[in-house]
């Protein structure tokens, strides 16, 4: 299997439904551990909730230290975050170092870029380093592929701002282009 992965794409493109299903693929092999940062408040406390309407259960963590422990205890193999672009670059870096130094795995769930575009810092440090990279896409309501996702909320200059579903639509490249 391959070291760091990067499972990308806009907000309802499917990523944590992916993450939920390559946990149970992954689970009949190895030992795996689900975490997702407690920055992000989108699924409810100690779970990653697709859309979809599936489920399961996590471990929430607030530093590196923590993570790094949680993995630790479980004797982690295979290490599936969700919300990754909400990671310091630092974990990632971490992360990164300690699976060439083990036989640890990383999949990494997230956004690459935010609705302004710009490349979140932790998406651009696991694109660097990562060996596989699997975009992953949304309907636009065009009907095109989407990969960006609109704002249309309150923003008041910030970036991050979790939650919001109804605010959030993902678009393609066209739409997005259109609304900037
Ligand atoms: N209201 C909705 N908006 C978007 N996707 C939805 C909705 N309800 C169900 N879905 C399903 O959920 C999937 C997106 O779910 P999710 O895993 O939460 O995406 P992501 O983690 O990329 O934001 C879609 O592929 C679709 O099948
Ligand atoms: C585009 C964008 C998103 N966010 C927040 C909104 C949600 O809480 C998460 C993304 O969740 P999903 O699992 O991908 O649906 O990120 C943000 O803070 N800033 C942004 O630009």
């Amino acid at each position: 299997m391959t070291p760091i992965s990067f499972i990308y794409g806009p907000m309802k493109s499917g990523k944590t439904a992916r993450l939920i299903g390559d946990f149970y693929a992954l689970s009949e092999h190895y030992k795996v551990t689900v975490v997702r940062p407690s920055i992000d408040t989108r699924s409810p406390d100690g779970y990653v909730k697709s859309r979809n309407g599936s489920e399961l259960q996590c471990k929430v963590f607030a530093s590196t230290d923590q993570l790094l422990s949680i993995m630790n205890a479980s004797g982690t193999e295979v290490l599936l975050v969700d919300e990754a672009q909400f990671l310091p670059a630092e974990t990632v870096k971490q992360l990164i170092r300690l699976s060439l130094n083990t036989a640890l795995q990383v999949r990494f769930y997230g956004l690459m870029t935010d609705y302004l575009g710009n490349i979140f810092e932790a998406s651009e440090t696991i694109t660097k380093f990562s060996q596989k990279l699997e975009p992953l896409f949304a309907n636009c309501h065009c009907g095109k592929p989407a990969q960006f996702t609109q704002f249309t909320g309150e923003s008041n200059g910030r970036t991050i701002i979790v939650g919001h579903d109804e605010e959030y639509f993902p678009v393609c490249t066209h739409c997005f282009l259109e609304a900037c």
